[in-house]
């Protein structure tokens, strides 16, 4: 067994339990300086909200390491061999990323260190769940039964007593330590490891029972709230599933493995991140100018004068996170009412989201827009008016979102037959209008 200190590089495992990769730097037998690197290239895109999730969560984990967390800012390709060395550390261990940033990443830092990935922020890491052939899976479906046929190890049994940390004080000539930084804007959220596990138990003791049936209501607070959790590796996904028995498994289970189903078609095709996973779709008509953008601008800022998409929207501007249904809802309204890229309504929710991760937003706007693995068929319109009527029954979750429509009760707020309050705008697109044209420029690419 070394002796040699190590250094245990966090990024999207902003955690002390459950952390292999903590496991396996304890075990080299040496002390292990904690390091967190700032990145600029990550932080200026992610938007205030993510920022201050991840800054919080960094000051959480600061705290249950005794004020022992290394942070450093700049480029990881400069910053983690400077710090290697300055603590004389022989590897430097870390769960491994498998988005397209994190691989190049990675590869630079791992020219000039020794890199030892344990672990993923995933259940089953991606690469791992193919067909018989080896070919990745295309649809999600067969995954999933591949995915629980390959099963996935228990929790790994960590905390701060796992290792002897090493003090940052006591380590000269390394990159200069910062402050955790803080942003003005506060998302609404308890953040951290310990505020993570709270809030998992008061979902498995109060709501689990009910996901499986209540998972698809946004009016009722049904789902667990854990995607911030997941996000920065405040806890981990087979910390969930290690938990959960009963009525509640089998739905949350397949839930969970959509995340990992969406960050395996991401590694498989790194494109997929920014271009069409089926490329017929480069084909398709796509408005722009001065029109769509004021469409564009009326779908930000929730008034399109369809209430659930308009709920959902402003749901997102305000609480920076949105329900799965809505987020379907409003995605296909932008792409099939709107005829814009989903590339647009993507880049926006990750501007706004608090959970905002580029394999199951990308690929969540891909299958609603048709354009993904297993996707929504294009020709699946959603009606935003029968969506909410059906999905929000008593019109609460419009209500609650959208003060304009408070007067009007129960379900009459989504089709708003008796008509609208003065302040609430006219419907900027006429439905049945729409998805006939979404059909037609459909029908002139498919083969
Ligand atoms: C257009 C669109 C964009 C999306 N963008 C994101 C995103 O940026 N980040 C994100 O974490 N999720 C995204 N999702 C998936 C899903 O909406 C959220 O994970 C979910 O709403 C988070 O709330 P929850 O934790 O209460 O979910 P729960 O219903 O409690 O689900 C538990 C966990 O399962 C995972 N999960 C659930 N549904 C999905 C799904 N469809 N795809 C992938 N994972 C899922 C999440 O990790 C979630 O936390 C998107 C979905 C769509 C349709």
């Amino acid at each position: 067994m070394s002796t040699a200190p190590t250094v245990l590089w966090f990024r999207r495992d902003l955690r002390l339990g459950d952390h292999p990769a903590l496991a396996h730097a304890a075990e080299a037998g040496g002390d292990v300086l904690a390091l967190f690197v700032l990145d600029p290239a990550l932080l200026d895109p992610a938007g205030a909200a993510r920022r201050d999730v991840l800054y919080r969560a960094l000051g959480s984990l600061d705290e249950a390491l005794d004020g022992r967390l290394l942070v450093v800012k700049g480029d990881p390709g400069t910053a983690v061999p400077k710090v290697a060395k300055a603590v004389g550390a022989e590897a430097v261990h870390a769960s491994e990323d498998f988005g397209p940033y994190g691989r190049r990443r990675d590869e630079q830092v791992g020219e000039k260190v020794d890199l030892v990935f344990t672990g993923s922020p995933y259940t089953v890491s991606p690469g791992r769940i193919t067909k018989d052939d080896g070919d990745p899976f295309k649809v999600f479906t067969p995954f999933y039964k591949r995915w629980q046929e390959h099963g996935w190890r228990d929790p790994a049994d960590t905390s701060a007593s796992t290792a002897s940390w090493i003090d940052p004080g006591d380590v000269s000539g390394g990159p200069r330590r910062v402050k955790v930084p803080s942003e003005k804007h506060h998302v609404d959220a308890e953040i951290g490891e310990k505020e993570a596990l709270s809030a998992w138990k008061d979902f498995v003791d109060d709501r689990a029972s009910g996901y499986g049936d209540e998972r698809n209501r946004p009016d009722l607070d049904s789902t667990s709230r854990m995607s911030v959790y997941l996000k920065y590796g405040m806890i981990h996904p087979r910390t969930l599933l290690a938990d959960l028995k009963g009525k509640a498994a089998e739905p949350y289970r397949r839930e969970l493995c959509f995340r990992d189903f969406y960050a395996d078609v991401l590694f498989q095709r790194p494109d997929s991140a920014r271009e069409n996973y089926d490329k017929r779709f480069d084909k398709i008509e796509l408005d722009s100018g001065k029109h769509a953008d004021e469409l564009f601008d009326a779908w930000c800022e929730g008034r399109t004068g369809f209430p659930i998409v308009d709920a959902g929207m402003r749901q997102l501007v305000s609480e920076n996170w949105m329900h799965n249904r809505v987020r379907m809802i409003v995605a296909s309204f932008l792409v099939k009412d709107l005829h814009l890229p989903w590339w647009r309504g993507a880049r926006f929710f990750l501007q706004h989201l608090m959970d905002g991760d580029i394999a199951s937003n990308q690929h969540g706007w891909q299958w609603t827009a048709g354009t993904g693995t297993d996707a929504s068929p294009y020709f699946r319109v959603f009606n935003p008016t029968t969506q909410g009527e059906k999905f929000d029954p008593q019109g609460d979750y419009v209500r609650r979102w959208v003060p304009e429509l408070r007067g009007v009760e129960g379900k009459a707020v989504h089709a708003l037959k008796d008509g609208r309050p003065e302040d609430y705008p006219e419907p900027i697109v006429d439905h049945k209008h729409e998805r006939e044209e979404a059909l037609r420029r459909f029908a002139a690419i498919k083969d």
